[in-house]
């Protein structure tokens, strides 16, 4: 199979869809690889060793959307990169379309055959290919958090751990996933007070039992929302209903009646967000203020170390890149019902239940797609 691989293009977006050994692990087993000159240049992974491990170098997207079969990427493509895709070309990439009437359209319009890594599950109830990035982002919202709670961001001038004397901020998490779990870790590390609200029950066990009594686990009602955003600090969005729009759990209401100078990190915001006043931002200018509140709401926080990124998310692509490239897109699904699950976009039909159902589009279920025609 000839797999390409474009620089991303989104802002301030350095990780790349293949590391130069999975280049050479597909490679080595008779593919052929495109990858976009200087891809992986800003994180140090460089056009050599891409050559070196056996890829064709190519100057542009237009080549690799061109001529490439599977088309691996990191960020949901932009405008100018659905717009070249083409009738049967599979993509692989993060998606994220519930919230995204334009993509979606564009994804079906161009028939293309797009797995979304974020909706691919395991035989555990996981999400392997967005667990790493949660792991990152979840990791870095505290310390977005922290910095913006500093007096020159718009914070109040809070100090997470506190000091001998002085109170720790208070950090409210809401959902107990990977995202919360991981921020949980490096909140608790730095000495803030920590409460995670989760609505699932066994997770809330697990998370008590792990930390120990160093962390407060509370079920999540409109009253446990109220009680703890309203007083926290800083609050971390970690919400995820797989697939679908995210719930906005704190209305504007609610927002009000936060501390001024409090900090919300909207991690959920790639799913559109779970704070009514949240709207995605860059790299480039993460934040703003809505009523004395500071909102940080990027939506691709593992792009800001997307060296580390790269190497977490590739580690857990690969084994699903391998086999679609060794297979083909319909006998790697057929085989494998967890990857069959990533399927959201088919010959201009939308097979992810959540999607369809949030943008209105006729839902084909992805089994019976992969008969319907291929
Ligand atoms: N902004 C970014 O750059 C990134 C965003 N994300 C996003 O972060 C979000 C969370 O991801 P994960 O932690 O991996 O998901 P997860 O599935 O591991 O955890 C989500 C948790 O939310 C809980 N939950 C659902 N409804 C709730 C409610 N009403 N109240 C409290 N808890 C509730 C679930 O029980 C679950 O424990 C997703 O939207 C994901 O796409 C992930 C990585 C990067
Ligand atoms: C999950 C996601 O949206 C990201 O890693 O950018
Ligand atoms: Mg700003």
């Amino acid at each position: 199979m000839l797999i390409g691989v474009p620089k991303e293009i989104k802002n301030h977006e350095y990780r790349v869809g293949l590391t130069p050994s999975g280049v050479r692990e597909l490679a080595g087993r008779g593919h052929q690889v495109m990858i976009q000159k200087a891809a992986g240049e800003a994180i140090g992974l460089y056009d050599e060793q891409y050559l070196n491990a056996g890829a064709v170098l190519v100057d542009t997207p237009e080549e690799i959307f061109a001529m490439a079969d599977m088309v691996v990427k990191v960020k949901e493509p932009q405008p100018t990169e659905y717009a070249q895709l083409r009738e049967g070309q599979l993509l692989f990439t993060y998606l994220h379309l519930a919230p995204d009437p334009e993509q979606t359209k564009g994804l079906v319009e161009s028939g293309c055959v797009a797995i979304a890594y974020e909706t691919v599950i395991d035989g555990k109830g996981g999400l392997p290919l967005l667990a790493p990035m949660s792991e990152v982002a979840g990791r870095m919202s505290i310390q977005a958090g922290a910095h913006a709670l500093e007096k020159a961001q718009g914070g109040v001038g809070l100090l997470m751990g506190g000091v001998p004397g002085v109170a720790p901020a208070e950090v409210a998490i809401i959902g107990g996933g990977v995202v919360g779990y991981n921020a949980a870790r490096i909140a608790v590390g730095m000495g803030a007070k920590v409460t995670i609200l989760d609505r699932s029950l066994s997770r809330l066990n697990y998370l008590d039992s792990l930390f120990q009594g160093r962390l407060n686990t509370i079920y999540s009602t409109v009253d446990a929302l109220e009680e703890y955003a309203l007083k926290a600090d800083l609050v971390i969005g970690a919400v995820l209903i797989p697939g679908a729009a995210a719930p906005k759990l704190v209305t504007r209401d609610m927002l009000k009646q936060m501390k001024n100078g409090a900090v919300i990190v909207d991690v959920a915001i790639d799913q559109g967000g779970c704070f009514e006043t949240s709207r995605a931002t860059t790299h480039q200018d993460p934040t703003y203020i809505v009523d004395g509140v500071v909102h940080y709401c990027v939506a691709n926080m593992p792009g800001g170390v997307a060296r580390t990124s790269t190497f977490a998310l590739t580690n857990a692509t690969m084994p699903y890149v391998l086999s679609l490239a060794d297979k083909g897109y319909r006998k790697a699904l057929q085989d494998d019902a967890y990857l069959l699950e990533g399927l959201n976009v088919y010959f201009h039909k939308v097979t992810y239940k959540a999607v369809a159902e949030a943008l209105g589009y006729e839902y084909l279920q992805a089994r019976q797609a992969l008969d319907w025609r291929f």
